[in-house]
């Protein structure tokens, strides 16, 4: 069976969670009797629908909207009532555990162990101000699943000491269908992440919730991974399927692209799957070689490069967009990201100068709904407690593809202070550069370019150490700025040509290799702009780096690039 081919839920003769029903839908049939339960760790939470009846479109009854949706595919259902009286959860509970036991699925009951108990519900859930964990433990069967609502790591750790199955991490995303308005309440997705740490190895599983929908979904996924690989079991979805006029597309649309996703995710802990043939692909003579193609298929799919960027660079980041064969838009309006971003290509975002927040957040979620690589260049992000909050806000709003930063930037994220910063700059290096590239990356799920007289960049498991450039480099502004642009600027050309699609990837293509390529091209093209005669000063080398990075040939790359592959 292929990846896009997910076996849909059937109605089936005989459940396997909860008690036996004779006729489902029937009412008055079941027999609370939690014999016979065989749900143990193998329960399935990829689509953990969580119901929420006045969310269902006009004409939609409570019961059509849920078979729809078992047939789309849900693998879960939580029955969440906050406002009925105790006879009225427990005609609905009864319902759905009759309906969902037609389709195997097991049915989980919100906050009410009684309910749950009456309605031969699976079991429950419970949230941090519910029935303490062990006293539902020890009223409902031994075999009920009981899950438990977490926030914060501590949360985490004590569920499971208490022995929950499984956990609900959230809200990652603010949302309406819950209050979720006190502070602590919103986790995001670095909250969810340092959760995911936690569990590792516990054998407890998880779901993140909160404001999560198909356009979000694959980011959601991605970002929330901890640093070694551990991923989510599932999410928990509210309103994106009740909502929906159609909840059986809506749940098929979720549960096929939580399945590609964690198809690909099982092949290895970075977030770029690298395939062991794609890794015999990083020798210096194949990034090279792949780094020059790359020159001539900027100039053949011209990619548009999307960029907002500080004040200080705008002009000399076209222009070099312009030189490599790229076509720049400098766009920071909140209402025109949506449409940009299902233009295909590059995004930049650099925060030298931060007047465009809302533009940032929104551009960097549509660029990861289309499939857009997003660079993210934190300018000077150790230097105000704005920028380092801001950070923070972005890195939780989308996933980058590429961080992109000098030492200071990288060590500020890093939650280093080995390198000193002074605004913008940097001074100073790491002992052991590779290793915090290799950690940050895996850390943010991301390619990470230390910038420098050598360049170290990594996926989180090979390190690539590139040391072309010039020290004129340093004595022209936003030098790091463009070289943001030029990753960009490859990164998009690369997604674009790309032919090989890997299903269940945020962004298309060779990220690792496109982001060498950006870095060569800005190098050599300096290196060889500062050896023209006519260049006395970083005042004439700008405008002559921009001639040599319009004349830059694969040729050129092939002969000039100084790469050494550290492979982990
Ligand atoms: N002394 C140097 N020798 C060779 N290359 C250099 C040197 N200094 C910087 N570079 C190159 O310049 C590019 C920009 O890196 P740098 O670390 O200077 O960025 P930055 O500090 O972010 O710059 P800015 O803040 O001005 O935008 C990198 O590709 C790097 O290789
Ligand atoms: C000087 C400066 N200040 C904010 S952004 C920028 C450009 C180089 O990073």
């Amino acid at each position: 069976m292929s990846e896009s081919e997910v076996p849909l839920n059937r109605p089936v003769p005989h459940s396997t969670h909860g008690f036996e029903i004779a006729e489902p839908l029937t009412r008055t049939t079941p027999q609370p009797s939690h014999a016979g339960r065989s749900l143990g760790p193998g329960f399935d939470l990829s689509l953990y629908l969580v119901t929420g009846r006045d969310l269902l479109p006009h004409g939609k009854s409570y019961l059509a909207s849920l078979e729809e949706a078992l047939r789309g595919g849900v693998t879960v259902v939580q029955v969440r009532e906050k406002s009925v009286d105790t006879a009225e959860f427990l005609e609905i509970a009864r319902d759905t555990v009759s309906l969902c036991a037609g389709y195997d699925v097991p049915v989980i009951i919100n906050d009410r162990v009684d309910i749950a108990l009456a309605s031969g519900a699976a079991g429950a859930h419970l949230g941090q101000t519910d029935m303490p964990f062990a006293i539902a433990r020890k009223l409902l069967p031994p075999s009920a699943i009981v899950g438990v609502s977490c926030a914060t790591p501590e949360q985490a750790r004590r569920a499971v000491e208490d022995g929950a199955d499984y956990v609900g991490l959230g809200a990652v995303y603010a949302t309406s269908t819950k209050d979720v308005s006190a502070p602590g309440r919103v986790c995001g997705i670095a909250g969810v992440r340092a959760m995911l740490s936690v569990l590792e190895g516990t054998g407890v599983k998880a779901v993140a919730i909160g404001g999560i929908k198909s356009t979000n979904l694959l980011r959601t996924l991605h970002g929330c991974a901890s640093p070694t690989g551990h991923t989510l079991d599932g999410v928990a979805v509210v309103s994106d399927i009740v909502a929906s006029p159609e909840p059986q597309a809506a749940a098929r649309r979720l549960v096929q692209a939580f399945r590609a996703w964690a198809a690909a995710a099982s092949r290895g802990p970075t977030a770029f799957l690298v395939t062991p043939e794609q890794k015999a692909r990083y020798t210096p003579e194949a990034i090279a070689a792949a780094a020059a193609a790359l020159v001539d298929t900027v100039r053949r799919v011209r990619p548009l490069v999307h960029q907002i960027t500080n004040n200080v660079v705008k002009t000399q980041s076209a222009n070099v967009t312009l030189a490599l064969g790229g076509s720049p838009i400098m766009a920071e309006a909140e209402a025109e990201q949506a449409d940009l971003a299902r233009m295909p290509g590059g995004l930049l975002i650099n925060f030298g100068t931060i007047d465009a927040l809302d533009g940032m957040l929104a551009a960097g979620s549509h660029a990861n709904q289309n499939g857009k690589p997003v660079v993210f260049d934190p300018v000077g992000v150790g230097a105000t407690s704005f920028r380092r909050a801001t950070a923070a806000k972005l890195l939780d709003a989308w996933q980058p593809t590429v961080i992109k930063g000098n030492a200071a930037e990288i060590g500020e994220l890093a939650d280093s202070n080995e390198v000193k910063a002074q605004g913008v700059d940097s001074l100073g290096g790491f002992a052991n550069a590779s290793g915090v590239v290799r950690s940050l990356a895996r850390n943010h799920r991301c390619i990470v370019l230390l910038s420098g007289p050598i360049d170290y960049l990594s996926d989180g498991s090979t390190v690539i150490r590139m040391s072309n450039g010039h020290e004129l480099l340093g004595q022209i502004t936003g030098a790091g700025c463009v070289l943001g642009t030029t990753i960009s600027t490859f990164c998009g050309a690369a997604s674009m040509a790309t032919s090989s699609i890997s299903e269940g990837a945020l962004v298309q293509g060779d990220m690792l290799l496109a982001t060498a390529a950006g870095t060569l091209a800005l190098t050599i093209a300096a290196q060889r702009a500062a050896s023209r005669e006519e260049v006395r000063g970083p005042g004439t080398f700008l405008p002559a780096l921009i001639d040599e990075l319009a004349m830059l040939t694969p040729e050129i790359i092939l002969r000039m690039a100084r790469i050494e592959v550290e492979l982990e």
